[in-house]
């Protein structure tokens, strides 16, 4: 009989994610076991992988244990590691809650971007606080096909190209990261938005992710959007002194977002967890070879 591992699967506004929780980090986990366990046909299939650690337990998050107990170890679907996942946190922290580990209220996840408090309530959408957007020097130009735009570089703890199109269908299939230039501004890859108006501080949008394609849904993302949004309808709450709140529409649903004039950031949508399992470490093992 061989080993079998628990897993999770959930969703933040169809940004699905594997769940496996492994609170003293005892799994190995390199880039080519998250990518098949990420895998949509030989695999469980994500966008990502959500590996929940307490915080002691990990090289990366052991100096933020006094402020928050849990790290969300967050990887891509291709298995690299990225610095944040904003549908991802809310993901984790409903998993929290699923498993008895949290209960409603307010708590702290240690991410790679640092500690950002989550609010649960009882039922229905979870509020992340994302911290701080930062303007890197450089913006880019994002082409696809014979049609380029400006986009704005916007860094949410991880890399955003933000580009205003009039059609969202101008960005074409997305198969492949839409080409920008020049590529030296984003060593470490890139995920490049999308954005059309759809009314007064509501826009819809489609994102092609660093390390997954195109998803249904980016929540550090749709934060790039919001904020870059604001800059561009004169709404940069650090000028008017209010807070700017955006709709964001995206493929697999809603997310709201209210920059304040301190520059801090809140997303507010939904986290769902939809299936547990076990897999087994036999056929693991046979896939990595
Ligand atoms: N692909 C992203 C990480 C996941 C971001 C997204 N899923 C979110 O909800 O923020 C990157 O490599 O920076």
């Amino acid at each position: 009989m061989s080993t079998r591992i628990a897993f999770l699967k959930g969703h933040g506004t169809e940004n699905d994610f594997v769940i496996v929780p492994d609170p003293e980090n005892a799994l190995d986990l390199p880039p080519a076991t998250v990518a098949a366990l990420c895998d949509r046909r030989a695999g469980i299939g994500g966008d990502g992988l959500l590996h929940v650690v307490r915080s002691a337990a990990h090289p990366e998050a052991r100096e933020l244990a006094a402020e928050a107990e849990w790290f969300m170890d967050y990887r891509n679907g291709d298995g690299s590691v990225a610095e944040m996942c904003g549908n991802g946190v809310r993901v984790f922290a409903r998993y929290l809650q699923h498993a008895g580990l949290v209960t409603e209220g307010d708590l702290a996840v240690a991410t790679r971007g640092g500690v950002k408090t989550v609010h649960i309530a009882k039922d229905g959408d979870i509020t992340v606080g994302m911290g701080r957007a930062l303007f890197p020097e450089g913006d880019v130009t994002v082409s696809v096909g014979e049609r380029s735009w400006p986009a704005r570089n916007v860094n949410m703890g991880n890399p955003h190209a933000v580009a205003f199109v009039d059609d969202l269908a101008h960005a074409g299939d997305l198969y492949e990261v839409p080409p920008f230039q020049p590529a030296s501004v984003y060593p470490q890859g890139v995920n490049v938005e999308f954005v059309a108006d759809r009314g007064p501080r509501h826009v819809a949008m489609r994102v092609y992710e660093r390390g997954a394609g195109e998803t249904r849904s980016c929540g550090t993302g749709a934060c790039a959007v919001a904020v870059a949004a604001a800059r561009r309808d004169g709404a940069d709450p650090a000028v008017t002194g209010t807070p700017a709140t955006y709709t964001v529409d995206v493929p697999g649903g809603r997310l709201v977002i209210t920059e304040r004039p301190d520059g801090e950031i809140e997303m507010t949508g939904p986290a769902v967890i939809v299936a547990e399992g076990e897999f087994d470490a036999e056929w693991l093992a046979g896939v990595l070879g």
